[in-house]
């Protein structure tokens, strides 16, 4: 799984209170990623303890992880509510507004976390920044690739194919699609980006989450900084 600046102690920390949260009887979006991965594992340890709850995994690596912890699971489509999903980001402002989908599994992240009553980001301190800045992940039908960046180039960003670390050839989702990363420079209006991405044509889901997270959880080397 990736890594990313923060340490895994910090990681572990935002990761453990935010499963601390939920009940039992919940229904819980299970994040994806390095730090969500710490909430999957603290709510394996709670099933086995007697916490009695679904997960509705955000990819297939979150959903084999929940497997091996022994979180009972339901797929997204197969839940009408979500109590609350614990989730990670590449970046968030002090908003509270997101950039996610460095793993690629932002569509159906979205879906979940947009569902649940109550959207819990965890993170470490080297995510957080005054304005997101990073490149923003498109998940793009393969058919929209160069239409997609061309509409990314008006846009005064630039696109980039995601391309696979382990064989010759682009990253494909899990929905079977390809990611495109684009640089905007500093993101001064993440809305209106954000607006302009939704109506492209092609462009499956884009990974800038605004007015989606109720909470951030920083985990620090000495505890946890909540944000809301
Ligand atoms: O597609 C991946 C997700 O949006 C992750 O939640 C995000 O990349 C953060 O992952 P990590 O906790 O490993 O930095």
């Amino acid at each position: 799984m990736k890594t990313t600046g923060g340490t895994d102690d910090q990681k572990r920390r935002a990761a453990e209170r935010a499963a601390d949260l939920v009940e039992t009887g919940a229904t819980v979006g299970l994040g994806t990623g390095s730090t969500a991965a710490f909430a999957i594992r603290a709510l394996g340890r709670a099933v086995e303890d007697g916490l009695d709850i679904r997960g509705v995994p955000t990819s297939f690596a979150s959903r084999e992880l929940a497997r091996e912890e022994g979180i009972p699971l339901v797929a997204v489509d197969e839940v009408e509510t979500i109590d609350v999903a614990i989730d990670g980001a590449d970046q968030l402002d002090g908003d509270l507004n997101l950039i996610k989908g460095g793993g690629a599994a932002h569509a159906r992240e979205k879906i979940v976390d947009a569902m649940a009553d109550r959207f819990v980001v965890v993170a470490d301190p080297s995510k957080v920044t005054e304005t997101l800045e990073r490149a923003v992940p498109l998940e793009v039908l393969p058919d929209a690739r160069t239409a997609a960046a061309a509409r990314v180039s008006e846009l005064d960003g630039e696109a980039t194919l995601r391309r696979a670390e382990r064989k010759d050839g682009p990253v494909v989702t899990d929905n079977g699609n390809l990611v495109l990363d684009c640089e905007f420079g500093q993101i001064s209006d993440p809305e209106s980006l954000a607006a302009d991405l939704s109506a492209t044509p092609g462009v499956v889901e884009h990974g800038l989450f605004v007015g989606l997270a109720d909470e951030a959880y920083i985990g620090t080397d000495d505890g946890v900084d909540v944000q809301s």
